[in-house]
């Protein structure tokens, strides 16, 4: 009878795959080094750059080389464009790490994503695959989103890489454990969510609350007013909220948490593979660690909000009013420390 190979690595861990043997220090030290065991600002830079680098591709013209690390290697071109303002700390990190560690840096991107997300609660295990060449030419300007464009033309964008609607309102679950720095320098690390270092659905609940005023200086291109101190809110996170193509998938995230993770799981998979062939790669899922649960298992309204406060879309499945309130006052949503 077949009998599965299996490696035993320098740390005692069986692989089914020697390749994998390489990336354990990698993860330790991404995980101690980079990340420092938390889910905190390096841990979400790395979940964004593995977007930003991925999304440079086009099922149907040349626009990149997909999930190829040419944010790094093309960093010269890459880190100019707009979209990717404020990519550039975590490409100060990860660049040398990848030369120290003498891995291609599509994998340190798209491996270091997943590692990264094994320390936020809540949040799913990714089939991660490593053994990626180094990129051989840069993305093209405009293939990652503004949160200032049209839900029509993220749609678009989007289609054109091959994710439907459902899966980018899945990729977005990332906002959950975000900040800005960019939009409005003077109030950067405010996050998208109360709950930044928790992979929740706090995000999906939260963007479905009336906006009520702007957290810093007013408003700046791609914000729109958000429901709580300190908090911010993209255009495109509200619009997509509320668009009859995404709302109903918005809104059944902010109910489900576990059909959100698993969905996302799979997007993000797929777009580590965008330019990559699968069975040129090797599966090194095993040595990821799975996050610890979050402690909550649904979402909540934040402190003297309610469901009247919802901007509700009427979908196939009623939104229910039996969301629970946060005891006390609202406080400003604090922001994510710097690292
Ligand atoms: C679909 C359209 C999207 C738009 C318009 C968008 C826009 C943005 C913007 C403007 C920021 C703030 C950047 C800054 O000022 O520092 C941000 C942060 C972030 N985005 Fe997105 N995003 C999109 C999709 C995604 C996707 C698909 C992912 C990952 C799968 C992602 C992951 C993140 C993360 C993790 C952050 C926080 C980074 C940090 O805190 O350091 N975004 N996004
Ligand atoms: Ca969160």
């Amino acid at each position: 009878r077949a009998i599965k190979p299996r490696a035993v690595c320098a740390d005692g861990t069986t692989v089914s795959n020697a390749a994998c043997c390489a990336f354990i220090p990698v993860r330790d030290d991404l995980i101690n080094d980079i990340f420092e065991g938390t889910c905190g600002e390096n841990a979400h830079s790395t979940v964004r750059i593995a977007f930003h680098d991925a999304i440079g591709w086009s099922d149907f013209s040349d626009k990149g080389g997909g999930a190829d690390g040419s944010m790094i290697a093309f960093g010269d071109i890459e880190l100019a464009f707009e979209a990717n303002a404020g990519i550039d700390e975590i490409v100060e990190d990860l660049q040398p790490f990848a030369l120290a560690h003498g891995i291609s840096f599509g994998d340190v991107i798209q491996f270091g994503s997943s590692v990264a997300l094994s320390l936020c609660p809540g949040a799913p295990l990714v089939q991660t695959f490593v053994g990626r060449a180094n990129a051989t030419e840069p993305a093209v300007d405009g293939t990652v989103p503004d949160p200032f464009n049209p839900v029509d033309m993220i749609l678009a964008r989007m289609l054109d890489a091959g994710f439907q609607p459902e899966e980018v309102i899945a990729l977005l679950a990332s906002h959950t454990i975000a900040a800005q720095d960019e939009i409005e320098p003077a109030i950067e690390r405010s996050p998208f969510d109360s709950t930044p270092a928790l992979f929740d659905n706090q995000v999906f609940l939260e963007v479905l609350l009336q906006g009520t005023a702007f957290p810093g200086n007013g408003s700046h291109e791609g914000e729109v007013e958000s429901p709580l101190p300190g908090e911010f809110r993209l255009q495109s996170d509200r619009d997509l909220a509320r668009d009859p193509r995404t709302a109903c998938t918005w809104q059944s995230f902010a109910l489900d948490h576990d059909t959100m993770a698993q969905k996302f799981s799979a997007a993000m998979t797929k777009l580590s593979l965008l330019g990559q062939f699968q069975d040129q790669l090797v599966d090194c899922t095993e040595i990821i660690p799975q996050a610890p649960p979050s402690s909550r298992s649904q979402a909540f309204f934040p402190a003297g909000k309610t469901f009247d406060d919802l901007e509700l879309t009427a979908c196939d499945n009623a939104f229910p009013t039996t969301l629970l309130t946060q005891e006390g006052t609202t406080t400003s949503v604090a922001r994510v420390p710097p690292q």
